[in-house]
């Protein structure tokens, strides 16, 4: 028996085995959840419902987060198959391809940045809120930062503001949820090659500098992510909520010219 066994969780944001997303449900179904998975849309949904039967689950459901009648109808739908929800994991993130890369400036347009903070921020606010009532009292909701948030990193630009904006999220949703014993936290991980991650000019000079410069020497995997995400979504971190947690080999914690 694992520590989430009895736990029912739904993740967000699987697209491939490399998916933040896959190394969290991995962990999970490893510690005793039951999961349930979202995609997109159509074109991605048999992907995801074979990657879901192997992690154990034929609850799919669609959900595309620009749109609050998806949101609604796959609480609704959710809601059929499961009495409650102990966990949600929001890993989803998305800005225009045009808008991350150069001078942050010249990349940046109103358009963008709507589409930034609505798909990358404001959804994990829209998903609590239409799960609301399906919640447990210790339900744990999860989301994804990254560095940006806090520090200006080439070319991630736009993302960064909406990261900024993700975090803030949490704080204000672990307030708005905690009196029913909810818990809001978020995993800043370190930089790891996943589809969305491509979309990032230049992203692999920025995973090199990491094995560089980070204190343990290495980038991190979507399974070391996935371990923090189980503990996050269980009993085991009761006290824990409001927090961005970094799971990034410790490289936000030095400066310039460590172990060098
Ligand atoms: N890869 C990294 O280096 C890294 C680092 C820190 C944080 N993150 C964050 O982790 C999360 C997951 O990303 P990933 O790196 O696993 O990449 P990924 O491409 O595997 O996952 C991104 C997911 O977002 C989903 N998505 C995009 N638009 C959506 C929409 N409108 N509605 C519903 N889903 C939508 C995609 O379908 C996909 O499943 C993102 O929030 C990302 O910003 C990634």
């Amino acid at each position: 028996m694992g520590f989430l066994a009895d736990k029912k969780i739904l993740i967000t944001g699987l697209l491939s085995n490399r998916s933040i997303a896959y190394g969290i449900a991995k962990a999970c179904k490893r510690e005793g959840a039951t999961l349930a998975f979202t995609y997109v849309n159509d074109k991605l949904k048999d992907r995801v419902v074979e990657m879901a039967s192997e992690l154990g689950s034929d609850i799919v459901l669609r959900c595309d987060v620009s749109s609050d009648e998806e949101i609604a109808a796959m609480a609704a739908d959710l809601g059929k198959v499961w009495d409650k929800v102990d966990g949600v994991v929001h890993s989803i993130g998305f800005a225009p391809r045009e808008a991350l890369s150069g001078d942050y400036l010249d990349s940046v347009s109103r358009e963008a940045f709507q589409i930034a903070h609505d798909i990358s921020s404001y959804s994990f606010a829209a998903l609590a809120k239409a799960l609301r009532p399906q919640l447990a009292d210790n339900a744990a909701l999860l989301t994804l930062s990254y560095l940006g948030a806090e520090r200006a990193v080439v070319n991630y630009n736009v993302m960064g503001l909406a990261k900024a904006s993700l975090e803030a999220n949490v704080r204000y949703m672990a307030s708005a949820l905690g009196a029913q014993g909810i818990r809001v936290n978020g995993i800043s991980a370190g930089p790891i090659k996943t589809l969305a991650a491509a979309g990032i000019a230049g992203f692999s000079k920025i995973l090199h500098h990491v094995e560089e410069s980070a204190p343990l020497k290495r980038n991190v995997t979507i399974e070391e992510v996935g371990n923090v995400a189980a503990f996050l979504l269980s009993d085991l971190s009761s006290a824990v909520t409001g927090e961005i947690m970094h799971v990034d080999a410790g490289y936000s914690t030095v400066a310039a010219g460590m172990g060098e």
